[in-house]
């Protein structure tokens, strides 16, 4: 079964189809058959109907299954050819020379000191500056859309720190390059603690400077340095800058402590004006990958936000294992890592872990075109911005050619007038960048759609999962931090839908009806919102009102819903287990379906809409990347953090306290009446949600700490669950 990379000696990568993938298939069949009965059963109770309400129920039912039954089908996608790759990247070197290896220009994106504190960005980049790669060929680039002094400050900081640091790492093989990292670990050499006091030292500055809210004169080292900072004057806004680009370490030029050559290290703070579109994060990338073009000019670039780290540095040897691999290589655009994350709980109460997003479904889509872009620890070989494999677009200008060898310094005139110039925001004015060229813009979820739209064009992609994780990430750590971050993505995957690239009609017919038919799945991900919320409310609203919905426990019919019901858990939980999951995992990531399902799916569709009609403009809002102590403490101990009166609570309180109305009743039915036969399906679904909401209750009755559920949210839930009785109660027994 092991199929092989395209050259034979020595091969430095394999792919091997994973065994399951029969066993899907058949299942899938299986499944499918159920399906079409469950049509059946719905479209015969539904012409059977014999009032209009009924009528009415039994269509939204058909309705709400329908879109079940589409997701799954969809998801099958994922399912059909599922493979596992590996690299040898301990081969690497007999295949290639060191001399020989790509040039790689790596992308750090930062938007907000205070959302994202500087020290952190920092650790991001010195943790891939230590990168185990001939310095010669690598240059770190970090884009600074706070356009704030405070991150600059922090980059020259962790220049002096990086000659430290690197000759550190190399000289006691330290694994974990990211300082906050080592230091945080248990690792020990003879020199640690005097770079525990450098590091220490650097941070306390970056802090201090945080703390005043701008760089204290005694701070600022030499006439260099401050003639840096005087680029911000009195109207320099976030919003309203020029651009500010700041070489701090030249290779070739500075050396570290033991005279060996430092990688490039940039700071780029595009131009701004409230005039032009900066397109977010997009807009920042495609600005970095043209200055990068003006300096270097690497045929591979790296992009990293810098929530996430580096956490192995041999980690550009795996992916020189498949873009050096001739004919298989030419045809890549990128290699990604998945997203795996540190600091989340025991049991993952927010499903920050995403399993089946990033690490299931990707080896799923890798064995069609490949796994998707997913923003983050991603290797681009540099001509996939430039059109397709086989035809480079026209450039606007000769110097960004992917091809061309910069051999000047990156501290020259002449590269650094260039580099302003396609750092000015009028720059792409009547291009095609952000269209056809570079990451696109005109989605919230700027990686998805450039991923997306690069294999629409042709290039095929990598999933690369090694066994130690090749960057670790922040998760939000709060609810509605989390919230807010999927109504994001929620935006950002209606807009691929609505745009003229929909993956449901553009994209399978230009990458094949599987392929597809994967990107339709995730860009209908908000639909998700109808059932669950359909399902959350209605049959508890109905029981409240003693009116009974699904066929009775003597009725064969039950079967065919129960195994709906189990075979699509149970699949889904075996995978989650497969993929190194533990039950209690999987509980919450069930659960956090839910409450994606009836809150951010639901305000994320609204939010587009308004978006659409003109009413709101919508904009890119940074995760929170800082947590107070209290809140992480109540994190780490898998408490629910609400805390704050968002909107969002309130769908799920109101559903929580419902379903818990139903439940009662539903119990009295059957103790004080006996009729089990009648409601069972009813009750179950109730005891289901209760039993998902029991955080809620938590929140709303026996908690007393900040985290609590507030009030207001309280009072406003139940007022709306007595709104929602009533209407049904006016409906139901009319
Ligand atoms: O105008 C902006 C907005 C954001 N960013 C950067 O984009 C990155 C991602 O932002 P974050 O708030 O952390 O978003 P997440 O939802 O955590 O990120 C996921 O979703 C994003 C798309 O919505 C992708 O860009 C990310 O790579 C992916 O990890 C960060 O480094 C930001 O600094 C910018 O550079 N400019
Ligand atoms: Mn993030």
């Amino acid at each position: 079964m092991m199929g092989r990379g395209s050259f034979s000696f020595p091969p430095l990568h394999t792919l091997e189809p994973m065994r399951r993938m029969f066993l899907n298939r058949v299942y899938a069949s299986v499944y499918t058959c159920a399906i079409v009965a469950m049509f059946y059963h719905r479209s015969l109770t539904l012409l059977r109907s014999t009032s209009s309400i009924a009528f009415c129920l039994s269509l939204a039912f058909l309705i709400s299954d329908t879109v079940f039954a589409f997701m799954w089908f969809t998801s099958q996608s994922f399912r059909m050819r599922p493979v596992r790759r590996r690299e040898f990247p301990e081969k690497l070197l007999s295949f290639v020379k060191e001399k020989d290896f790509l040039a790689l220009d790596i992308f750090i994106c930062t938007a907000d000191p205070y959302k994202e504190p500087p020290i952190n960005v920092v650790n991001t980049a010195l943790s891939v500056m230590a990168y185990d790669y001939p310095v010669e060929k690598l240059s770190v680039y970090v884009s600074d859309d706070g356009g704030s002094e405070l991150t600059l400050f922090a980059f020259m900081e962790a220049a002096k720190f990086a000659s430290h640091w690197l000759p550190f790492c190399r000289e006691h093989m330290i694994e974990e390059r990211c300082p906050h990292a080592y230091f945080r670990s248990s690792h020990r050499c003879t020199q640690t603690g005097k770079m525990k006091m450098l590091y220490e030292t650097m941070k306390a500055k970056v802090e201090t400077a945080m703390e005043r809210g701008h760089v204290p004169d005694e701070y600022i080292a030499d006439v260099p340095e401050r003639e840096a900072f005087n680029k911000w004057t009195d109207g320099f806004t976030r919003h309203d800058h020029p651009t500010v680009i700041q070489v701090l370490v030249e290779n070739g030029r500075e050396k570290d402590m033991t005279g060996h050559e430092l990688p490039n290290l940039v700071y780029v703070s595009r131009q701004k004006s409230k005039a032009s579109p900066h397109n977010f994060k997009a807009g920042a990338l495609n600005v970095l990958v043209r200055v990068s073009a003006a300096m270097t000019n690497a045929p591979v670039v790296l992009t990293l936000d810098c929530d996430m780290y580096s956490n192995d540095p041999k980690t550009p040897h795996r992916v020189l294992c498949y873009l050096l691999d001739p004919p298989f290589g030419s045809k890549l655009a990128f290699v990604q890592f998945p997203q795996v994350f540190h600091g989340i709980n025991k049991h993952d109460i927010y499903d920050g872990e995403f399993k089946h997003f990033f690490q299931i479904n990707p080896q799923g889509m890798d064995g069609q075109v490949g796994p998707s872009y997913v923003g983050t620890g991603c290797f681009f070989r540099r001509r996939a911005f430039f059109g397709r494999p086989s035809s480079l677009l026209s450039l606007e200008i000769q110097e960004l050619h992917p091809d061309l060898v910069v051999n000047k310094s990156v501290r020259s005139e002449a590269v650094l007038r260039l580099a302003h110039r396609v750092a000015n925001c009028k720059y792409e004015n009547q291009t095609n960048w952000g269209i056809k060229m570079g990451f696109r813009y005109g989605s919230l979820l700027e990686d998805f759609f450039t991923g997306y739209q690069m294999q629409c064009e042709g290039w095929k992609s990598v999933f690369c999962n090694p066994e130690r994780a090749a960057f670790l990430g922040d998760v939000p750590m709060s609810l509605s931090d989390v919230m807010d971050q999927i109504k994001r993505w929620d935006v950002g995957l209606l807009e691929v839908l609505f745009s003229e690239y929909s993956p449901v009609t553009f994209g399978i017919r230009s990458m094949g009806l599987i392929m597809g038919l994967t990107y339709s799945h995730y860009v209908l991900w908000p639909i998700w919102s109808f059932p669950v919320t359909f399902y959350a409310f209605v049959p508890q609203l109905a029981l409240i009102n003693g009116v009974s919905m699904f066929p009775k426990i003597s009725d064969p019919w039950l079967y065919l819903y129960v195994f709906l019901f189990l075979g699509a858990y149970a699949q889904e939980l075996l995978e989650f287990l497969l993929a190194g999951g533990t039950i209690q995992r999987w509980w919450n990531e069930q659960r956090m379906w839910m409450i994606r399902g009836i809150s951010s799916h639901l305000f994320g569709i609204i939010d587009y809409f308004l978006k659409t009609i003109g009413i709101s403009a919508l904009g890119f809002n940074v995760t929170n990347k800082v947590i107070e102590d209290e809140q992480s403490k109540r994190y780490d101990h898998g408490v629910f953090e609400f805390g704050v009166s968002s909107l969002l609570f309130v769908p799920l309180t109101t559903a929580a306290i419902i379903n818990l109305i139903s439940f009662l009743k539903g119990l009295a039915r059957v103790f004080i009446y006996g009729n089990t036969r009648e409601v069972f399906v009813q009750l179950f679904i109730s005891t289901f949600v209760v039993l998902n909401c029991w955080p809620v209750y938590e929140a709303i009755a026996l908690r007393k700490d900040r985290g609590k559920m507030p009030t207001k949210i309280t009072v406003v839930s139940t007022l709306l669950a007595w709104v929602l009785y009533s209407m049904s109660a006016l409906i139901l027994k009319s």
